[in-house]
């Protein structure tokens, strides 16, 4: 039987029931630790934002609280989670291309720290409203560096015309923001944000990245007297799925990085004081797995089907995406990976298939299939289709599990229904 940090898949179905979200917690404590630990230098004052896109619930905002990291949140509700567990306000930046005006106005009531400023009108309202603020706001302003970085189209962000951040090309626009949140009284203009995409193996992207950004702090500095403070380069360090995926050991990017960022300066001469970066799948996906309990299996012409009690609704990303997992029947680890399985969900879609060819032991009814590095982007994508509850997350270490989030109920999804 395979287990989870000390505890058999059997005891965690059996005790939480499937379909279950299971996290190895050391392995998301080793991960916040190795950023923390590796993303440091002498140059530079560094930070590491927790992309909490990835997966966000107050456990998980607990630990990275503890091991002193930022928070990214991209909506009121990523910051009211934050606000639930007391995640100090001054190392929480909040993104998002659209911005509702309540949640400017609760970023700035819930004393966020700084603002991820996206577009020229949401500047305009943002320094407006600031005003009303009685601390201080940091301002990064995200451009777009019209870099490509080679991942599915839907998961690029830096491409030129991505909906994301300001062009680099509309220099007059972004003086003419900078100096207004300058002359604003409760805000300062740090400096800027870019995030060229996820799920990158290529180092060579962070480096084309960072000289994109030191160029462009240069050219504010010759050509407008403008010293800027703060280059965030966003996420997008990849996760490991299956065998294909060979991400850069996290130590190597990040010395890439700040070597990079480091050369970039020296050679000119620029006056950047802090770097971030944001991690959100490199520091859940591994971490996490999915426990599926088997039902029907199918025989057509061409394909052995294995339905499992979950799929799309919780595991959006192998449709949305063609997103590749690896699995295991967890109760039939001794026995030989003979057939070639088509594992499916139970939603009426044909889309609905978690994994396409893989070699399993013959499956029946019953079966425990544990699908592997679902830690990033599976609960906080999940849906409700076909009224399927949400199912419950529990953080395992050292043979013991505990309940984050619990499994939703009929009664929970029409909760708020007339
Ligand atoms: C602005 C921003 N920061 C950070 C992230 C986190 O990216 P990843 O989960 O690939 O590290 C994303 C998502 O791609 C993002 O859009
Ligand atoms: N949600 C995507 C990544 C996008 C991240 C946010 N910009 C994924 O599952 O891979």
């Amino acid at each position: 039987m395979i287990e989870i940090a000390g505890m058999s898949v059997k005891e965690l179905a059996d005790t939480y029931q499937t379909p279950l979200m299971v996290y190895d917690e050391n392995k998301l404590r080793q991960k916040m630790s190795d950023f923390m630990h590796y993303f440091q230098s002498d140059t530079f004052e560094t930070g590491v934002l927790y992309a909490s896109k990835a997966f966000s619930c107050k456990e998980i905002l607990r630990l990275a609280n503890e091991y002193g990291m930022c928070l990214d949140v991209v909506s009121g509700g990523e910051l009211y989670t934050a606000g639930q567990v007391n995640f100090p306000m001054e190392r929480v930046y909040f993104h998002g291309n659209n911005k509702s005006l309540a949640e400017m106005k609760m970023a700035i009531e819930y004393g966020v720290g700084t603002i991820i400023v996206d577009n020229l009108q949401e500047a305009q309202v943002f320094n407006e409203l600031a005003k009303n603020s009685d601390h201080v706001i940091h301002i990064l302003l995200r451009i777009n560096p019209g870099i490509d970085a080679h991942t599915h189209k839907y998961i690029v962000t830096g491409h030129v015309d991505s909906k994301f951040g300001v062009s680099m090309l509309q220099e007059e626009e972004i003086v003419r923001v900078i100096k207004t949140f300058d002359e604003n009284e409760h805000t300062v203009f740090e400096g800027f944000h870019a995030h060229i995409g996820s799920q990158i193996f290529d180092k060579n992207a962070f480096a084309a990245e960072i000289k994109k950004m030191f160029g462009f702090v240069k050219k504010m500095e010759e050509d407008h007297g403008i010293v800027l403070n703060t280059v965030n380069l966003g996420g997008g360090f990849a996760a490991t799925y299956t065998d294909a995926d060979a991400p850069i050991p996290l130590p190597e990017v990040c010395a890439t990085i700040l070597d990079t960022a480091k050369a970039q300066q020296d050679e000119r001469q620029t006056h950047v004081k802090k770097l971030l970066i944001e991690p959100g799948r490199s520091i859940v996906a591994e971490a996490g797995s999915t426990i599926y309990t088997a039902g029907f299996t199918k025989q057509t012409p061409n394909k052995n089907y294995v339905f499992v009690d979950g799929g799309m609704a919780d595991n959006i990303r192998p449709a949305l995406y063609q997103a590749a997992y690896d699995a295991d029947v967890a109760n039939k680890d001794d026995q030989p990976k003979t057939v070639t399985y088509t594992i499916a969900g139970k939603c009426c879609e044909s889309g609905d298939l978690l994994i396409e060819g893989i070699k399993l032991p013959p499956c029946q009814a019953g079966d425990l299939i544990i699908v592997y590095t679902t830690g990033a982007y599976g609960y906080s994508m999940a849906s409700h289709y076909n009224k399927l509850p949400l199912p419950a997350v529990v953080f395992v270490k050292d043979g013991k599990a505990r309940v984050v989030i619990e499994r939703e109920s009929y009664e929970h999804m029409i909760a708020l229904e007339k």
